[in-house]
């Protein structure tokens, strides 16, 4: 076994240069990954980044053009047979006659290592809607079904695409706390998101991507200090849209009224240009980007430009 082999065989995900286009688009890119086991990584990037398509790579569910893909060092589809990966991607339909308990009763009796059933739908906190069938669910509903669905074969990988999108804020709460008890327990956890404060809050890692590659990997703060930015907030009588946009070295803002809010990648720069447009601006402050302007700036269209 070479070092390369070792690595795979020790990591719960392991991507080496993995590609996948449809068509012309180069969904996925060159993405080189691992995950090591216990970790709990989010997936975050733009609509059409490549998320879905890495996760879809990671079960099996599509083979890459180029490169490799392993989980717990074996073929993807593999390790779902043996129900290592549990999944919930957002297309996942349920069957409309069944009610919740038979839903997961089922998924769980495929499986040859199955947590029992009251379990599965404690931790997923749909032990109240058992018996309803599942045509009469909510959306939120729906999405707590589909997760002890993953849950129900106990699997050491839990691979989840935009798990909270059709939740309330109450419904997402309980969806992380049983999330949390899942991961103390030793799994691996994927997911895939666009709420920026679940990545802050939830996981341990964070990777970026952007047009199909990876442009950041690390702990939250390790992404946030790689965009380096700051935010300038001020009080601007007049300001326009314009004025704003005209500005240099900045990647996002947003005018409320007289009161600014910019994301630069140069501060000082962008305030010196400021104040000579505007030398009425007052109540400047300005502070460290959070993960959100880090997000934007790393996966905006001119990331290079964004990183100088
Ligand atoms: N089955 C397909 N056929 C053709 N193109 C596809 C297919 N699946 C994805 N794509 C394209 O590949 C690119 C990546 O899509 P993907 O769904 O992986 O992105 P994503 O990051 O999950 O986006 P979103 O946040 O919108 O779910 C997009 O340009 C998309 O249009």
């Amino acid at each position: 076994m070479d070092n390369t082999e070792e690595i795979a065989a020790g990591a719960a995900v392991r991507l080496a240069g993995a590609r996948k286009a449809y068509g012309d688009v180069r969904a996925v890119d060159g993405i080189d990954l691992t995950i090591a086991p216990g970790e709990v990584v989010a997936l975050l990037g733009p609509n059409g980044a490549g998320k879905s398509t890495t996760v879809d790579l990671i079960l099996g569910l599509g083979r890459p053009d180029g490169g490799t893909v392993s989980v717990f060092g074996r073929e993807p589809a593999d390790a779902v047979r043996d129900g290592m990966i549990g999944a919930m991607l957002q297309s996942g339909t349920l069957l409309d006659d069944l009610t919740v308990r038979e839903t997961v009763g089922l998924v769980g009796k495929l499986h040859r290592r199955s947590m029992p059933l009251a379990e599965a739908l404690r931790r997923a906190g749909i032990e109240e809607i058992a018996d309803r069938r599942a045509a009469k669910l909510s959306g939120g509903q729906k999405q707590r079904v589909r997760f002890a669905v993953a849950l129900v074969a106990d699997p050491d990988l839990l691979v989840l695409d935009e798990p909270t999108a059709a939740m309330d804020v109450g419904a997402r709460r309980e969806f992380w706390k049983s999330m949390h008890a899942f991961t103390e327990t030793g799994r691996t956890v994927l997911f895939a998101t666009h709420y920026l404060e679940e990545a802050e809050e939830f996981a341990d890692r964070v990777v970026l991507m952007r047009s199909g590659r990876v442009v950041a990997d690390g702990s939250v703060a390790q992404v946030r200090a790689l965009a380096g930015g700051r935010t300038i907030r001020a009080v601007l009588p007049g300001a326009s849209e314009g004025m704003l946009t005209a500005l240099p070295a900045v990647t996002d803002f947003e005018l409320r009224g007289d009161r600014i809010s910019l994301s630069s990648t140069d501060s000082d720069t962008t305030l010196r240009a400021l104040l000579n447009a505007a030398p009425a601006a007052h109540d400047i402050e300005i502070g460290a980007v959070g993960l959100e302007g880090a997000f934007l700036s790393l996966t905006s269209d001119e990331p290079e430009e964004a990183l100088r």
